[in-house]
Parts: structure tokens; C-alpha cells; sequence
């Protein structure tokens, strides 16, 4: 055996210290009280092992049982709040939003988005950030979300049209539906083809950018001084994954303003967030830069909006292949009260509650984001006798308040019928699965039209079904649906009309939705 070499004596030493260190001037910050329990962390690496790489909401749901409505981990140095009921949620991110409404930046997020952020789904909840959620909330809000629907409706009938003519491609067909409609509500831009130069640069872009996200995903995240680097140097590869996403940003912004401010030039804008909100230019934000955030915003928009809005209408067609007796209960509403000779149209709303359960119920049974985005907090809190210190990272766990037993019983279940009044304690999903306070999505009132009218007119025109054998035996799908991932898998399924008189209607919308 060897004697220990001096350096790493003295390595240990000075990381034992500053164990020690950490700990005496967390007793004196936190006046004595306990951070919030959770699992016991490691020495220095904290509790990195014990987070799961998947499903993490199944994970923290568990912990429940263990450590009750407030978890309380640390990874990688950073403290993470886990909110696990309903009470603890709207205590903390909605009461105290005021200083739950911050955002975490990883080391490479800092990378890619510099010390200027400009993007305020990135920025902390100052006052730039409310000048930025000004404009959004004015382009998005209910009234302003209204005069978007006749987009949506021509988007949705064009859709059914796709679907008759190569049902098989619906993954494809739906994911153009969903990004057509944020690009021509947000910029008038008409997507005509399958493969349009504006669609294609989002998608690359979020393929590229959508790794940024997870915090566990570059070298840098774990090692930050390496920002110091410079470019060339071996172990800096992230800094050029940086650029290029920097670079993505830019495009995505630049490019559909220009065309949009051509149309304006041109004196033939078509109505759209950007249009509406440059007549307003100057009085909204009383800002010099107004048009500036502006274009910003509306850059968010496609990657914001377009797969969350496919998530919820997938959720939907999964959960009628799944409860065949939900989907013919919903298309009997829409007989019943439509009829077969016209689609159904954003005036039908109020008299399709059924559908409208189903749609609360996909919200609820699988919310698109599980755990929300991540808030941090702002300055050091105490709730319910526990420290909870600035900058800890807080989530709320939307899967597990949505699917507590005690509001939704049987909540494995798609069970539309729960929305009809017979559970008084049951919390509408939206309420949670589009975030809080300050930060609540913007887009929440046009997405959920999206989903609505996407859903209503497939619906009245289309049956869907499991795909079946050569015996002609329906094939189950192999899938746990309970315990699913954010993304769903795209499952085969049968798209067919509902008779001729279907067909012929879908032909005489697609002929009036043709582009304008
Ligand atoms: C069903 C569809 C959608 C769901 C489930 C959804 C959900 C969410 C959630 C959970 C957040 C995080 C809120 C928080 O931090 O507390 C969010 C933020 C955001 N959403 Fe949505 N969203 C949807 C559709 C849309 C659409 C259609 C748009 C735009 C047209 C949009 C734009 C945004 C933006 C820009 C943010 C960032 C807000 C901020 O950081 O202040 N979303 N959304």
C-alpha cells in the first residue's frame, strides 16, 4: 500500500471543508429548518443516481408515499422542489408567483443564449420579462385568440381533406396541421406544401435545440468552468453546438418577420399576431424596441406551440382507438346536434359537451408536459416549517395532481364522463397542465381551439380504429398508455370515412379551404 500523495490529501481536505462549509452556512441561512425531505443525497454528487432518466413524474409520484406533498433533491449542486399534490401547487406557484416564476439556466443554456437574453421564455420573471409577456398576452388573449378561428377552421378542414386522400401518412398530415396553424396565426404564412422552407427550418431548428433542454445532456452542464474555453480547444465541441443554435435562433426569428413586413409594405398584410400587434407598434409596451419584441416573441411560437398542440389531439385519437364506446358516444353528439351535411364549426362549441369532456379528460389523463417547465425561486422561502433556498429549481408534478385518486378516481381510466358534474372536487386540468401565474402559457386559449376544432371535425367525418389482421382480428396496441412517455408513439391505425355522404362533405370543404 502506498502512502497517500500529498495533492490529494489536500484535494480532500479542501472538499471536506467545504462540505462542512456549505452545511454551517446553510444552518445560519435557513435559521435551523429543514430543507424539504426527499431522498438521501450522496456525499458531493447529492442525489444524481437516485433521479431517473425516464417517466421521472411515476418516480416522484412514488416518493409521495415516503416523503409526503413536497420532495425536496439535489442534483449536480442544484436544489429541485418536487410539488406533489394539488394544494402545495397552487401555494406556492400561484400564491407566491411572485417569486416562484424565475427560470434555471444550465451552464449551456447560458452558452447558447448569452448574458443577454432576449427570449423571454428563457428570461426571469423582470421587468423586461413583463414588457415581453405584455405583448404576448395582448396577440393571445381570449378575444384576440377568437379572431384567429377562422385559420384554424380552414386549416382543420384542409386537414380532413389529406386524410381521405393517404390516411396512413396521419402522423405526418396532423404535425403539418398543428405548425401551419401557429405560422399563419402568428405570421399570415400559408403552408401549401408538405415540405415548406418555413416548417422545415422550425423542425431542424427544435431538433436541433431540443437537447439544450435537458439538463443532463452536455459535458459542460457538469463541469461549467469549461465555458471559459475557447472554441478550437478539445472538449469545447459544445460551444459549436451552441453557435449553430444561436444561428437557429436568429433564422427562425428574422426570416418570417421579413416576409410578413414585405406584405406590409406590399399594403396586402394578411390579419395575424404580427400584423395586430405592429398597428398597436409603440402603445402597447410604450417601448422605442417595441417591434423588436415583437418579432422575438412571435420567433417562440412554432417550438412553443406546435408538438404540444400534436400531443394533446394524439392523446385524443389513442385514448377513441383505446374506448371505441367514447368515440361512437362522441360522434352521436355530433349527429345529433350537427347533423351530416356540414362540419362542425367553432359556434358548436357550447353544444358539444361531451366532446368537451373528452377533451378535458385528454388534458388530464396525458398532459403534455408531466412535470411542467421548471420555475426556480427567486429568494430563499419557508413553507410549512421548511427552507426552501433562492434558485432552487421548482416542478410541479401535473401527472401525479392529475391523476390523484382522491379528485380522479380511477385515474388510469379515460373516463370522459368524471367532467359531468358527479366529482365537484375534480380541478378543470387546464388549471394545471398549462403552468402558472406569470408564466402560464400564453398560447393556452388558441391551443385549445386547435385541439377542439382538429378534434370535431375528424370526428364527424372519420371513424378510427385499431388496424386489423389478416383474419380480420383487431390488433391491441402494445403499449402501456398509463405509464407513457411525453411523446407518445405513433401507433398504426385505421383512418376511414364515415360513409359516402362523409366523403362528399370533406371534398366540398377541402375545395372551399383551398389557399386563399
Ligand atoms: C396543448 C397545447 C399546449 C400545452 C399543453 C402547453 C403547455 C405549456 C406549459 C406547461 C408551459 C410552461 C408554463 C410554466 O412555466 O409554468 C408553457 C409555456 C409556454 N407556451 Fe404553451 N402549451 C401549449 C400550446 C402552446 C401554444 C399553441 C403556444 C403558442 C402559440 C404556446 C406558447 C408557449 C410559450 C411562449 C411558453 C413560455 C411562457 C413563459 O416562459 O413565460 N403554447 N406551455
Amino acid at each position: 500500500m502506498g502512502v497517500c500523495p500529498r495533492p490529494l490529501l489536500l484535494t480532500v481536505a479542501l472538499v471536506v471543508s467545504l462540505y462542512i462549509y456549505g452545511k454551517r452556512r446553510h444552518r445560519k441561512r435557513s435559521g435551523g429548518l429543514p430543507y424539504p425531505p426527499g431522498p438521501k443525497p450522496a456525499f458531493l454528487i447529492g442525489n444524481l443516481l437516485q433521479i431517473p432518466r425516464s417517466k421521472q413524474w411515476i418516480t416522484y409520484w412514488d416518493w409521495r408515499g415516503t416523503y409526503g406533498d413536497v420532495v425536496g433533491f439535489e442534483a449536480g449542486g442544484t436544489r429541485v422542489l418536487i410539488l406533489n399534490s394539488a394544494r402545495a401547487t397552487v401555494d406556492l406557484m400561484e400564491k407566491r408567483g411572485a417569486i416562484y416564476s424565475d427560470r434555471n439556466q444550465t451552464p449551456m443554456q447560458q452558452e447558447v443564449f448569452g448574458s443577454k437574453i432576449e427570449l423571454f421564455s428563457q428570461m426571469n420573471n423582470t421587468p423586461e420579462f413583463s414588457l415581453h409577456r405584455k405583448v404576448v398576452n395582448l396577440g393571445f388573449s381570449i378575444t384576440a385568440s377568437r379572431d384567429y378561428r377562422p385559420s384554424q377552421e380552414r386549416e382543420a378542414h384542409a386537414l380532413l381533406g389529406r386524410l381521405l386522400d393517404s390516411p396512413a401518412r396521419y402522423s405526418t398530415h396532423l404535425r403539418r396541421t398543428t405548425g401551419a396553424i401557429i405560422l399563419r396565426v402568428t405570421y399570415g404564412h400559408e403552408v401549401i406544401t408538405d415540405d415548406d422552407d418555413l416548417v422545415k427550418l422550425n423542425e431542424e431548428a427544435i431538433a436541433h435545440n431540443i437537447p439544450i433542454i435537458d439538463p443532463t445532456n452536455f459535458i459542460v452542464n457538469f463541469i461549467p468552468i469549461l465555458r471559459f474555453l475557447p472554441s478550437w480547444a478539445p472538449g469545447a465541441g459544445f460551444k459549436e453546438y451552441a453557435r449553430i443554435s444561436m444561428d437557429y435562433l436568429k433564422k427562425t426569428a428574422d426570416i418570417p418577420f421579413k416576409e410578413i413586413k414585405d406584405k406590409v409594405a406590399a399594403g396586402s398584410p394578411p390579419a395575424c399576431y404580427v400584423t395586430q400587434l405592429l398597428e398597436e407598434n409603440g402603445t402597447i409596451t410604450g417601448q422605442a424596441d417595441e417591434e423588436k419584441i415583437i418579432k422575438l416573441t412571435a420567433s417562440l411560437m412554432y417550438g412553443a406551440g406546435s408538438d404540444t398542440t400534436l400531443v394533446a389531439i394524439k392523446t385524443f385519437l389513442v385514448a377513441m382507438l383505446l374506448y371505441p364506446d367514447v368515440q361512437k358516444q362522441v360522434q352521436k353528439e355530433i349527429d345529433t346536434e350537427i347533423g351530416p351535411d356540414r362540419a362542425p364549426t367553432f359556434a358548436d362549441m357550447e353544444s358539444l359537451p361531451y366532446l368537451h369532456s373528452c377533451i378535458l379528460e385528454s388534458l388530464r389523463w396525458k398532459p403534455g408536459a408531466p412535470v411542467g417547465l421548471p420555475h426556480s425561486l427567486a429568494k430563499d422561502d419557508v413553507y410549512e416549517g421548511m427552507f426552501i433556498p433562492k434558485d432552487t429549481v421548482v416542478m410541479a408534478n401535473v401527472w401525479g395532481i392529475l391523476h390523484d385518486e382522491k379528485m380522479y378516481p380511477d385515474p388510469g381510466r379515460f373516463w370522459p364522463e368524471r367532467w359531468d358534474g358527479r366529482f365537484p372536487d375534480a380541478k378543470d386540468p387546464r388549471k394545471f397542465a398549462f403552468g402558472f401565474n406569470r408564466r402560464i402559457c400564453p398560447g393556452r386559449h388558441l391551443a385549445f381551439n386547435s385541439f377542439w376544432i382538429v378534434v370535431a371535425c375528424i370526428m364527424a367525418v372519420f371513424d378510427v380504429r385499431k388496424v386489423k389482421d389478416a383474419e380480420g382480428r383487431e390488433v391491441e396496441l402494445d403499449y402501456d398508455y398509463e405509464q407513457a412517455e411525453f411523446f407518445l408513439p405513433w401507433v398504426e391505425c385505421d383512418i376511414t370515412p364515415r360513409s359516402p355522404a362523409a366523403v362528399a362533405l370533406i371534398k366540398s370543404l377541402v375545395s372551399s379551404a383551398a389557399p386563399a
